[in-house]
């Protein structure tokens, strides 16, 4: 896993005479600005950076344009210096006489002071190079840092300095610039500078918006729009209790702020059965942002290779601590096979998962859910991975009973025209979702003839469904019987 970048890691980098730094970033003007700054405290008399690219060269010296020649000169050039290359990894996949050069450099012993630096959204460095490198990776803006970005921002301008004049303001726009690139918050408050009319509620929801749009845009991450409480979890009461017992133990102010934040909890079961509820459930009841990531869409690398996309969904899961970061479909993309083909794709996703799960400084509470739980590998389970691991049964009479009332109190039905009891018992075998859509299609049935829904048309909605434990009997026994001596049941009733 690369290191992060900040200025103490880098001037010792620089000092210590590393020749050769790749520096992912997505910002490259932040990146550099941190570098020159960096620079100044690596080596004493050390010049300020030189930076080149492919449509000017090195600014000033004539004949650096061509990436060889560009390359070249900054080699050549007496005495400590931070040369800063930023379009090179365009040019060297196919050009040996760029590789032969760098190679040279990295191998030759000289006095501290003298490094390349690379840099690109990606580290992009060809396999006969990747020894040479050193990689560092620029993630987003912590708060300090926004919060500076802020300061900086102050006595430029009447209508940010009246923004910034309350405390309160200026915390919410750092939480809401969370996850963002300065870029992004720079030009928030541009907008809101030129139209003049926004306040600070319109810069915050603008920075929602920017921030909602770019994990969509993403590809694998999405913000979940939460309000889910306990109350709408019917059953599992060991999986309520757990995350009751840990809001007394650590308060909620600590929760919620990320303090006392548990690592995470894996929850297992079939399908409908409640885990996503019970996932909405814990960030609403902590109060903390809640994040999607969908691991199939990993797999499937339509967004950048699995390993990279995983890599940029934990660094801004971070960006936005403190938070949680629901990993949808854990076990997507793993077979036991394709987890233990050594280097396979699946097992080294997972692999740098499990490292960034153990090493994670960042108050990120990461909510795994997973249908087959059986695919992953014993690392995964490991004790001290997750604080727990649940397995959701199919709900028991009484369970179903709750489920039944939630759905019929969320629809507006009155509770007391309804036989609880019999309706749960009609519903043996069904899931929380099969028993919502039950209810669903017992009441678009009445409203299609006009009349109030009634016992009689939720116990024939139930009698047309065959639920998934009879479609899938095999595999749920299977599943049972393996979670029976690995997981806590989400409720006591279950695995009966
Ligand atoms: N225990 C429950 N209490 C109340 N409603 C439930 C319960 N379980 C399921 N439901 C209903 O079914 C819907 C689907 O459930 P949910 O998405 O949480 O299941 P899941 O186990 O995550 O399924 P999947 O593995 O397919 O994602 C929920 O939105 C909810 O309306």
């Amino acid at each position: 896993m690369e290191e992060l970048l900040t200025l103490t890691n880098f001037s010792q980098q620089v000092a210590a005479g590393t020749p050769l730094l790749y520096i992912t970033t997505d910002n490259e003007s932040r990146t550099e600005a941190l570098i020159t700054h960096a620079a100044l405290h690596a080596i004493k008399g050390m010049p300020g950076p030189l930076a080149w690219n492919c449509t000017v060269g090195f600014l000033g010296h004539e004949g650096t344009r061509e990436p060889l020649a560009g390359l070249r000169w900054a080699v050549e050039q007496e005495g400590p210096g931070i040369f800063i290359f930023k379009d090179l990894d365009w040019f060297w996949h196919d050009n040996p006489f760029i590789q032969r050069t760098l190679k040279d450099f990295s191998a030759v012993r000289r006095p501290p002071g003298k490094t390349l630096i690379f840099m690109g959204s990606r580290p992009d460095i060809p396999p006969a190079l990747r020894e040479e490198f050193l990689l560092l990776d620029h993630g987003l803006p912590d708060r300090k840092e926004i919060q500076a970005f802020l300061e900086k921002n102050r006595g430029k301008d009447p209508f940010i300095d009246r923004l910034l004049a309350d405390e309160d303001t200026v915390s919410r726009l750092v939480v809401a610039a969370q996850g963002l690139d300065l870029l992004n918050l720079d030009r928030a408050l541009r907008l809101a500078r030129v139209s003049k009319g926004g306040g600070p509620d319109e810069v915050v929801a603008a920075l929602f918006r920017t921030k909602k749009q770019q994990l969509r845009k993403s590809g694998i991450m999405e913000f979940v729009e939460n309000d889910v409480t306990a109350d709408q979890l019917g059953g599992m009461e060991n999986l309520k209790s757990w995350m009751e017992k840990r809001e007394k133990a650590f308060g909620a102010e600590g929760l919620s702020s990320g303090k006392n934040l548990p690592r995470g909890v894996l929850v297992m079961g079939i399908s409908g059965c409640g885990k996503s509820l019970f996932v909405k459930a814990i960030a609403a009841r902590w109060r903390l942002p809640l994040v999607r990531l969908d691991m199939a869409t990993v797999y499937e690398g339509t967004f950048g290779s699995p390993e990279s996309s995983l890599r940029k969904a934990c660094k801004t899961a971070e960006a936005l601590s403190p938070c949680v970061l629901w990993i949808d479909e854990m076990e997507s993309g793993i077979s036991n096979q394709g987890f233990k083909a050594e280097g396979g794709p699946a097992s080294r996703v997972l692999g740098y998962f499990l490292t960034w799960m153990q090493e994670k400084r960042h108050p990120v509470f990461v909510a795994a859910t997973a249908n087959a739980i059986e695919m992953l590998p014993a690392e995964v389970l490991r004790k001290g991975r997750f604080d727990e691991i649940f397995y959701v049964a199919l709900p028991g009479l009484s369970e179903r009973e709750e489920i039944v009332r939630i759905h019929l109190r969320k629809r507006g039905f009155p509770i007391e025209n309804f036989e609880l009891g019999m309706l749960a018992h009609a519903a043996k075998g069904f899931s929380g979702a099969e028993i919502e859509q039950a209810v669903a299609s017992a009441g678009f049935e009445s409203l299609a003839q006009n009349r109030a829904m009634t016992q009689q048309d939720i116990m024939e909605a139930i009698s047309r469904t065959v639920p998934l434990s009879v479609t899938m009997a095999e595999q749920i026994k299977k599943i049972e019987a393996w979670a029976f001596k690995r997981a806590v049941p989400a409720s006591a009733g279950a695995l009966r």
